[in-house]
């Protein structure tokens, strides 16, 4: 009989990005990502002519400039940034295995798994994302459920679905911003903003407009914030649908006219900087609300691989680490 714990392999899953800033990689990573029926829920009938026709011949020749923007000698900030949180995890020495896997593209779910299998006894599935949505976190669940279906042997899985009020996550994203005001000084405001969603979305049950309020409200309250010193909006639409409003860049343009010139902005839900963060966010927004009579507008970076991150996300884990084998 083994009276001892299990060894633990942690997967940690993020969106995915393309293999290059190039119109022909952009194409590709689009086309596996939006053909998902998490991401986009309209019947396949109606959205794979729009997908192929239209979506797929013009936004990879937008977006690929857009992620050139922000391309770094090791690849794309969203690969590089989870790779280098990755080795901080696996540098606590606890986890027999930690891996990365992009729901789209490489590394994947499956090749990851199938790797765990043989080395762990208990796996550890945490999406990056904070707040539960089915077209993110979801999606990762349906890939690796799709992955050992096929197993005759399915070791001990575990599924983290969300953490959008884990103290420690509240904590770590509310020290970030105590040091960079610390350093830089106050805003008139400090703007929240997360990825959308379709409103359609929450209707049908998504947790996570709920979330994201939760995220932001924590935050708010550990910096001492009253109601009146931040707001919460919505980024990255995407297609014509209603999504979750406000809509962060209309927001933006509005505040001067309000009175709010100086804007830190803040995006809790992005585990680490990628193109909607470094490009919408950081260079884009920034020039609207500049162009709207904004006097200040300063990005704050997400956690990336930072020590508080690789803490947050082990306090998450160290519970599995105590099951018996
Ligand atoms: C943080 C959570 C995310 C949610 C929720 C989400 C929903 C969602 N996204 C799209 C469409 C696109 N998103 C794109 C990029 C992108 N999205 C997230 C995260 C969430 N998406 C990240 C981290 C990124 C960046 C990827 C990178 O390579 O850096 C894109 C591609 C970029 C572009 O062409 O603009 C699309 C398209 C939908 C439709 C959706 C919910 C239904
Ligand atoms: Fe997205
Ligand atoms: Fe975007």
């Amino acid at each position: 009989m083994n009276t001892g714990t299990a060894r633990v392999g942690v997967l940690l899953v993020n969106l995915g990005t393309p293999e290059a800033p190039t119109p022909k990689a952009v194409r590709r990573y689009l086309r596996e990502f939006l053909s998902d029926p998490r991401v986009v829920e309209i019947p396949r009938v109606l959205w794979w002519p729009i997908l192929h026709l239209v979506v797929l011949r013009i936004r990879p020749g937008k977006s690929a400039p857009a992620y050139r923007t922000v391309w770094t000698e090791r690849g794309s900030p969203l690969l590089v940034h989870t790779q280098d949180l990755r080795d901080l995890l696996a540098a606590d020495g606890r986890f027999a295995a930690v891996e990365i896997a992009m729901r789209y593209g490489i590394p994947s779910i499956r090749s990851k798994l199938e790797e765990l299998r043989n080395r762990v006894e208990t796996i550890v599935i945490l999406p990056l994302y904070p707040q539960y949505s089915a077209a993110t976190t979801g999606s990762a669940f349906d890939a690796v459920c799709d992955t050992v279906k096929s197993w005759r042997h399915i070791p001990s899985l575990h599924f983290i679905a969300d953490y959008h009020c884990s103290p420690k996550y509240l904590e770590a994203v509310a020290s970030r911003i105590r040091s960079f005001w610390r350093e830089h000084g106050r805003p008139d405001r400090l703007l929240f903003s997360f990825h959308g969603l379709p409103r359609r979305c929450i209707d049908l049950g998504d947790p996570y407009a709920g979330q994201c309020q939760v995220t932001a409200q924590g935050i708010a309250r550990l910096l001492g914030l009253s109601d009146d010193e931040w707001l919460l909006a919505y980024q990255s639409r995407f297609g014509r649908a209603e999504w979750l409003k406000p809509y962060c860049v209309n927001l933006l343009r509005e505040l001067p006219d309000r009175g709010i010139r100086r804007v830190d902005v803040v995006c809790p839900g992005f585990a680490v900087d990628c193109l909607e963060t470094l490009e919408e966010i950081a260079i884009t927004n920034r020039k609207e609300f500049l162009a709207a009579g904004g006097t200040s507008y300063r990005y704050i970076p997400a956690l990336n691989a930072s020590q508080e991150h690789a803490d947050t996300l082990i306090n998450l884990l160290e519970p599995y680490l105590a099951l018996p084998a």
